[in-house]
């Protein structure tokens, strides 16, 4: 997955790809506090551009906010240092994770004395859930597991440690034969994938669950979102939707950094739809990677160049 990268930042400095290390008794790897964040750089019709950049860095230092994470470097700090690691891998497109966590310093579950460390690191990562994912769709299964609600860990937040609640819902579904999970809440209404928002299309009107049903607010979902509105299309955000109206979806689909917009053809080996990509989704979808490409003055604050 990361041959040929070379360079990683860490806490100030560019680093050897090996070199870039962490002790075994970080406060983050027992604990799981740290903060992260999933986002793409793509190879535009005007040059490489981090897509809504902003955004992701600005919900990297709220997220931070949350534990007491004091990230000891400035935005435009960590926006420098990124744009200059793509430059130095020549990267055209990439994803990019920055990440800060309390590093090495005193155990124990109070981590207000240990230091906070930072890195970024990039490198090429194709479709998310497969290359025929994008066009073929994929099957999903409803994970046993159900999402933990914003009130237990702070669904706002891309913690580290919460993330073992998407692994074992992910572990589950590829260990069963499909291809990702859709978790429910614990008021057993549909919340979202493992590392995914989702979509449900009905009667050509398009459907999310909002932040009460203990999503991450994506912002691949904001941008699909003011795609879909701005294709003319009646979007009902922050709906709930229950496990059986996935079932009798026109269509559905994953949204995500990682997954960008891929189809959903069947949940717990139910056809949806046609089974396979829908009409709606792959005007969507179209849009979404024409906008990427094409980078155009209407979405010109959505790109920032490396
Ligand atoms: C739980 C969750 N929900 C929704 C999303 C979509 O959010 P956004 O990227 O802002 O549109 C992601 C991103 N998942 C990231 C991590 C994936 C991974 O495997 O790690 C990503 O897509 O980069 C989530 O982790």
């Amino acid at each position: 997955m990361f041959e040929g990268v070379d360079t990683v930042w860490q806490d100030g400095e560019f680093v050897d790809f090996e070199d870039a290390t962490t002790h075994v008794l970080t406060h983050g790897l027992h604990y799981g506090t740290g903060v992260f964040e999933g986002v793409r750089c793509y190879d535009t019709a005007n040059g490489p551009a981090i897509f809504r950049w902003e955004e992701h860095l600005q919900r990297l230092y709220d997220s931070a906010k949350v534990y007491d994470i004091e990230i000891p470097f400035e935005q435009a700090e960590l926006s420098e240092a990124t744009l200059e690691l793509i430059r130095r891998e020549e990267l055209q497109s990439c994803y990019i994770r920055p990440i800060a966590y309390y590093g090495y310093g005193p155990l124990g579950l109070n981590p207000s004395k240990s230091p906070v460390e930072t890195a970024i690191a990039v490198w090429p990562w194709g479709a998310y859930l497969g290359e025929e994912a994008l066009e073929e769709g994929v099957d999903v299964a409803i994970s046993s597991w159900r999402k933990h609600a914003s009130s237990q860990i702070p669904t706002n937040a891309k913690t580290t440690g919460a993330y073992v609640n998407s692994v074992l819902a992910n572990l589950e579904a590829t260990g069963n034969g499909y291809t990702e999970a859709i978790v429910l809440n614990k008021e057993g209404n549909v919340a979202e994938g493992p590392g995914e928002n989702i979509f449900l299309v009905r009667d050509g009107e398009i459907h999310t669950p909002g932040l009460a049903e203990s999503i991450l607010d994506g912002i691949t979902r904001q941008s699909v979102i003011d795609l879909a509105e701005d294709l003319g299309y009646t979007v009902h955000e922050g709906a709930t939707i229950s496990r059986g109206e996935l079932y009798t979806a026109d269509e559905l689909f994953f949204s995500g950094t990682a997954a960008e917009v891929t189809p959903i053809r069947s949940v717990d080996d139910n056809e949806i739809g046609a089974g396979t990509k829908g009409p709606v989704t792959d005007e969507i979808q179209t849009r979404f990677f024409d906008v990427l490409d094409e980078a155009p003055e209407q979405y010109d604050d959505w790109f920032t160049y490396v």
